[in-house]
C-alpha cells in the first residue's frame, strides 16, 4: 500500500530556485508516496503544518528547507512515533552536516525512500524545539546580523561577514548556569547549549564528540579577555573539533548536563536552531530519543584525498621502503 505523506517545503530557504527544487522532489517522492505538499508562510509555520499533518493521520513528515524549517516541524514530532524526512535546502544545513545526513536534494529523496531510520535526542529551549544548540551573546549577534538579505546574496558567507563584524563588538556578561548538580557564576561573551552540531559550529566545541543520542547537552562557555584571544579560542575550538579533541584553553569551559538553566546580567538575546527567539533568561531540557528521523545507516564517506584537475599536476607515490 502507498505510504502517506505530508512535505512541508519552505519557498525561501536557501539560494536555490524553489520551483525547481520541488519540481525535483516530488518527482522522486511521488512515485513511492501519496504526497500532500504545504507551504510555509510568513504567518503558517511548519510546526502548525506538521501538527495538521499529524491530527490528519499522515505516516511521515517531511521538512524541506534550512535548519529554522527542519526544527520546527520536529517539534511536532516530538515523542510520536511518525518519522521524519529531512531535505535539506537551507544556506547553513548545520542539522544535515552534524548528522552526516545527504545535502543533495536526489540523494536526501532516495534516503527518505529507502526507510531506515534512526532515534535521536532532541530538546526543548523555553519551550521551543531544539535539535541543534541554543546559542547566547556573540552566535545570537552574529546570526541576527546575517538577515535574508545578506543570506541571498552571500550564502554560508553571510555568517562569517557577520561574525567578523561581531568581533569587534565583542561584549562580556556575567551567567549563572544551573545544571543537573551544579550552580556556577561565571563572566563569558558566548555560551552555547548544544544537542548536535557540526564542527563549523564552532562556538559549541568545548566537549570532545557531541553526541545525539547519549541524553545529555553539552554546553560552552567561551570567555577571551580580547579580540586576539576570541580569534584564537576559535581557532583551537575549530582546529580541535576537527581532531576529534576538546578544547584546551583557559578561557573556554566545557560541561554536560539533562537540563541547564542560564540567567544572565544584562539579557542577552538568544540564537534557537538559527532563528533569534528574545532574550535570555533560558531552559533547555534533554529529551532523550525523542524524535525518529529517516537516515541511511551506511552512507559513503566523503573521499579524504582529491588532486585530480590541479594545473600542472605530477604526482609520485614514494616507496614506503625507501630509506
Ligand atoms: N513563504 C515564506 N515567506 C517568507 N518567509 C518565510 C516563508 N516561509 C518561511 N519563512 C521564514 O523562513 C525562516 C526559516 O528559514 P530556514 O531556517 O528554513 O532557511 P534559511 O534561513 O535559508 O537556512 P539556515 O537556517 O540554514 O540559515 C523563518 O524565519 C520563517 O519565518
Amino acid at each position: 500500500m502507498t505510504r502517506s505523506a505530508c512535505l512541508i517545503f519552505n519557498p525561501v530557504a536557501g539560494q536555490g530556485d524553489p520551483q525547481q527544487q520541488l519540481d525535483v522532489i516530488r518527482s522522486i517522492l511521488e512515485s513511492e508516496l501519496e504526497l500532500d505538499v504545504c507551504l510555509t508562510s510568513e504567518e503558517i509555520t511548519p510546526e502548525q503544518l506538521a501538527k495538521a499533518a499529524i491530527d490528519r493521520g499522515v505516516e511521515m513528515v517531511i521538512a524541506s528547507g534550512g535548519d529554522g524549517t527542519i526544527s520546527q516541524a520536529a517539534g511536532a514530532l516530538i515523542g510520536t512515533k511518525t518519522p521524519l524526512g529531512i531535505i535539506s535546502t537551507g544556506t547553513a544545513n548545520a542539522f544535515a552536516n552534524a548528522l552526516n545526513l545527504p545535502t543533495n536534494l536526489e540523494e536526501a529523496c532516495r534516503a527518505i525512500l529507502n526507510g531506515e531510520t534512526r532515534t535521536l535526542d532532541v530538546a526543548y529551549c523555553n519551550q521551543k524545539p531544539m535539535l541543534l544548540l541554543a546559542g547566547i551573546g556573540f552566535e545570537a549577534e552574529t546570526v541576527e546580523l546575517a538577515d535574508r538579505e545578506a543570506k541571498n546574496n552571500l550564502g554560508i558567507f553571510a555568517y562569517v561577514v557577520s561574525g567578523l563584524k561581531q568581533l569587534r563588538n565583542l561584549k562580556h556578561f556575567d551567567a549563572t548556569i544551573e545544571t543537573d548538580d551544579k550552580e556556577i557564576k561565571v563572566s563569558a561573551a558566548a555560551i552555547t547549549v548544544a544537542n548536535v552540531a557540526p564542527p563549523t559550529s564552532v562556538l559549541a566545541q568545548g566537549p570532545a564528540g557531541i553526541i545525539a543520542d547519549d541524553g545529555l547537552l553539552n554546553v560552552t562557555i567561551i570567555s577571551p579577555r580580547n579580540l586576539v584571544g576570541a580569534i584564537a579560542a576559535a581557532y583551537n575550538l575549530l582546529h580541535t573539533a576537527l581532531q576529534g579533541n576538546p578544547a584546551e584553553r583557559d578561557d573556554i569551559g566545557y560541561l554536560r548536563s539533562k537540563r541547564v538553566v542560564i540567567a544572565t546580567d544584562p539579557p542577552q538575546k538568544i540564537v534557537l536552531d538559527g532563528e533569534i527567539i528574545g532574550k535570555t533568561p533560558i531552559e533547555v531540557e534533554c529529551v532523550p530519543q525523542g524524535l525518529i528521523i529517516f537516515a541511511p545507516t551506511t552512507r559513503e564517506q566523503p573521499p579524504d584525498e582529491k588532486l585530480e584537475n590541479l594545473p600542472n599536476l605530477e604526482v609520485k607515490v614514494k616507496d614506503k621502503d625507501a630509506p
